[in-house]
């Protein structure tokens, strides 16, 4: 493989912060422990520093997704020897990851994400549902913390329950910001978010639930009572074995099913 390029400037407007460390790049490749014949995607491989360990590791091949045009050259220069590294110009927000599975194994991603597209973008594979194995991110590590929160954390919001619904989420290592050219102002870390191969609690209705958490979570300081008045009285919340006088970052992924699924059955009442 061809050397590093050089010259590119980097652009805040793609959160392009390049990874220099071989420490971390190495802890990050052996998290992910890619094997020969899985189908690996990176997002966003910027210069590469990543993508050259993962070739290696997943046997040469390798799919990426990069949005800034200026760095494609550089990535055919530097892989213009492997055959199986294949490059998707565009925005990964906008990649049908369903369409880019195919017929094949599921899609193993990973990425330094730029920390501004970070949660639409794992919302976005969420939706792939089974088309996505695994997901390993670099990420601000305030959003792990939020992403990896357990109930009654002070961390526990909306994108917990959302991605605790779908995932096993598992927070890594961090990584200092000295890890990076340019250097980030904030700290990151490392998260593997594994898509639960069956839900552990199902909603009836997704969009429900996810609506409900979304006002449950209006006003952390408020009671579920006060919350989700709109929704329910005070009375039904007991009914369902769960007080209002709680606050909604202390609740379960179940027990926003349980809510979910009571409002849903109540909108099927003939
Ligand atoms: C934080 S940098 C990481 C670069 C490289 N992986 C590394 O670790 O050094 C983020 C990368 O994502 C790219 N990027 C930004 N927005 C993107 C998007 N919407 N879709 C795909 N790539 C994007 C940037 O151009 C940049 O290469």
């Amino acid at each position: 493989m061809a050397s590093r390029p050089q010259g590119h400037r980097a652009r805040k407007r793609f959160g392009q912060n390049f990874l220099r460390d071989p420490g971390i790049i190495s802890r990050l490749v052996r998290a992910i422990g890619a094997r020969p014949g899985e189908r690996l995607v990176e997002i966003g491989p910027g210069q590469g520093a990543l993508t050259e360990p993962l070739l290696e590791a997943a046997g040469g091949h390798l799919e990426v997704i990069e949005l800034d045009r200026d760095l494609i050259p550089g990535l055919r220069v530097q892989f213009f020897d492997q055959p199986g590294f294949v490059i998707h110009e565009g925005d990964a927000l906008k990649v049908d990851f369903r369409a880019l599975r195919g017929d094949g194994p599921p899609l193993r991603v990973v990425g330094s994400l730029p920390y501004n597209i970070s949660t639409p973008l794992i919302g976005h594979l969420l939706e792939a549902g089974d088309a996505v194995a695994d997901m390993h991110f670099m990420l601000q590590k305030e959003v792990v913390e939020r992403l990896a929160a357990p109930p009654g954390g002070a961390d526990r919001g909306r994108l917990s329950v959302l991605a605790q619904y779908h995932c096993r989420v598992e927070s890594l290592f961090t990584v200092p910001p000295e890890a990076f050219v340019p250097r980030p102002k904030v700290e990151s870390a490392i998260v593997r978010l594994t898509p639960h191969a069956s839900l552990p609690q199902t909603a009836r209705d997704e969009a429900l639930l996810f609506q409900v958490v979304r006002e449950a979570f209006a006003q952390r300081r408020k009671t579920l009572r006060n919350n989700l008045k709109g929704r329910l009285a005070a009375g039904d919340l007991e009914a369902l074995g769960i007080d209002p006088g709680r606050r909604p970052q202390t609740l379960t992924v179940e027990e926003f099913v349980r809510i979910a699924n009571h409002l849903s059955a109540e909108g099927e009442a003939p």
